[in-house]
């Protein structure tokens, strides 16, 4: 059985409750916003009225707690809380979900997909509010100290096939370059050096990015200020290559408005173990007892201690668990952590593309696809990610080819 994050074992540093709280998104449109040590101070009210989640402090896309009508929380085991959105967005994410990580699923293609995906804890809600669901997700940036985070939502579409007019003209308006680029930036945070600060990019930024800027857009998410870190954009060539050869390899599901989430380590690898304590408070805390790959829990940006997620209880963990069922489409709970991580951590090692290592491995990475609220069946290639894919491998080629 794969593992759950231990509830019981959460520690909050002293520094995570101070200050007011902001729910203000961060600002740019060409000037990042600095965001010292990437932290969102949270006051006691807010805190006792969350069940003790706090607005993800990291989001970097996406609606936003306290802003949107829905929004993003992290729990203090250290999950990501999405909260359902209005149907059908939020029921056709749920099933998604579901669908992929259920117990009794064997379709290789699906099994495949979990790769690629945030771990799925099942629903949660707040025992004040039993009737607000909220997808419970692996953090995928959890394992980062100084996690530099950009979303890109990928197709040449990115409104569904089932969108109005009036829906459809409002996303092209957004972004006309959709269908040429296949891939938009919609949020970016980015460690610098020097001042130990994270600059933030909005999604204005990323649609001010024209075909002869998206390069140099793109490449500013793997600059920290000192140099390109080269290792950085190949690892994320190497993941997002396994994702186009998921995409190449299957037939059945359409993806619209969906995102990429690409995550590096900030800090050089030489300066890790040595230079984390004392900065912001963060450090690495290797766990007794935890398997290679999974150990590597520590201080996230958070300032939550996440504890290593071995051998405790699904059952601790889930709420409104029931057993899953195959089909997206059909109207059930089905929730549970899926299987074949571990395979597929096995078959990244073999492409040489494993993100789990540490020092003297690859370069640490994460892409993995997230925002599944436009998912649906299909018979055919998904023609518009793939291009997506393609055009966006083919940027941070380019990228890594100026730096040659
Ligand atoms: N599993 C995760 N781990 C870490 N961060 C996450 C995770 N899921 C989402 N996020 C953060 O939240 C942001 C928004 O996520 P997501 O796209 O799922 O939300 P959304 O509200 O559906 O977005 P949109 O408004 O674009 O439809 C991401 O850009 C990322 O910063
Ligand atoms: O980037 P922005 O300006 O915030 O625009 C939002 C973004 O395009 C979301 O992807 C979209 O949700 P969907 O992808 O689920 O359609 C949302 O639609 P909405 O306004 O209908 O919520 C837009 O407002």
């Amino acid at each position: 059985m794969e593992s759950s994050l231990g509830l019981g074992r959460l520690e909050l540093t002293p520094s995570s409750g101070a200050g007011g709280v902001s729910l203000t998104p961060r600002l740019s449109g060409g000037h990042p916003a600095k965001d010292k040590c990437g932290q969102l101070p949270l006051g006691p009210q807010v805190q006792a009225h969350l069940n003790g989640c706090v607005p993800l402090s990291h989001q970097v896309a996406g609606h936003k707690y306290g802003v949107d009508t829905v929004g993003i929380l992290q729990h203090p085991d250290g999950t990501v809380l999405k909260q359902l959105q209005p149907p059908p967005r939020g029921p056709r994410e749920k099933q998604f979900y579901s669908m992929v990580y259920a117990e009794d699923c064997c379709d290789p293609c699906l099994l495949q997909l979990q790769n690629h995906l945030p771990k799925y804890y099942g629903t949660w809600s707040s025992p004040d509010s039993p009737n607000d669901l909220y997808l419970k997700l692996e953090d995928v940036t959890r394992r980062f100290v100084k996690p530099c985070i950009m979303d890109v939502k990928l197709g040449q579409r990115s409104y569904d096939p089932f969108a109005s007019q009036e829906k459809r003209e409002q996303q092209i308006r957004k972004y006309p370059l959709m269908e040429e680029i296949g891939f938009l930036v919609l949020g970016m945070r980015v460690y610098k050096m020097c001042s130990d600060t994270f600059d933030s990019y909005d999604q204005h930024y990323g649609r001010g990015l024209a075909k002869d800027t998206i390069k140099d857009g793109l490449a500013k998410f793997f600059h920290n200020g000192v140099s390109l870190r080269k290792d950085a954009v190949s690892a994320s060539i190497r993941r997002v290559q396994c994702i186009l050869r998921w995409f190449e390899s299957q037939q059945q599901l359409a993806f619209y408005a969906s995102s990429l989430l690409f995550v590096y380590e900030g800090l050089p690898s030489s300066s890790s173990s040595s230079s984390l304590s004392g900065r912001c408070g963060e450090g690495k805390v290797r766990q007794e007892g935890a398997r290679p790959g999974e150990e590597v829990a520590e201080y996230n940006n958070n300032n939550i201690q996440v504890p290593v997620p071995w051998d405790y209880s699904l059952s601790t963990i889930y709420t409104n668990h029931r057993k899953g069922g195959h089909h997206l489409w059909k109207d059930e709970d089905g929730e549970r952590e899926g299987r074949g991580r571990r395979e597929a951590e096995e078959e990244l090692k073999g492409r040489g593309g494993n993100a789990t290592e540490g020092g003297g491995g690859d370069t640490e990475v994460e892409v993995r696809m997230i925002d599944f609220a436009h998912v649906f069946p299909s018979e055919s290639h998904d023609h518009g990610y793939i291009y997506g894919l393609k055009n966006l491998l083919t940027v941070l080629e380019q990228i890594l080819c100026d730096a040659a």
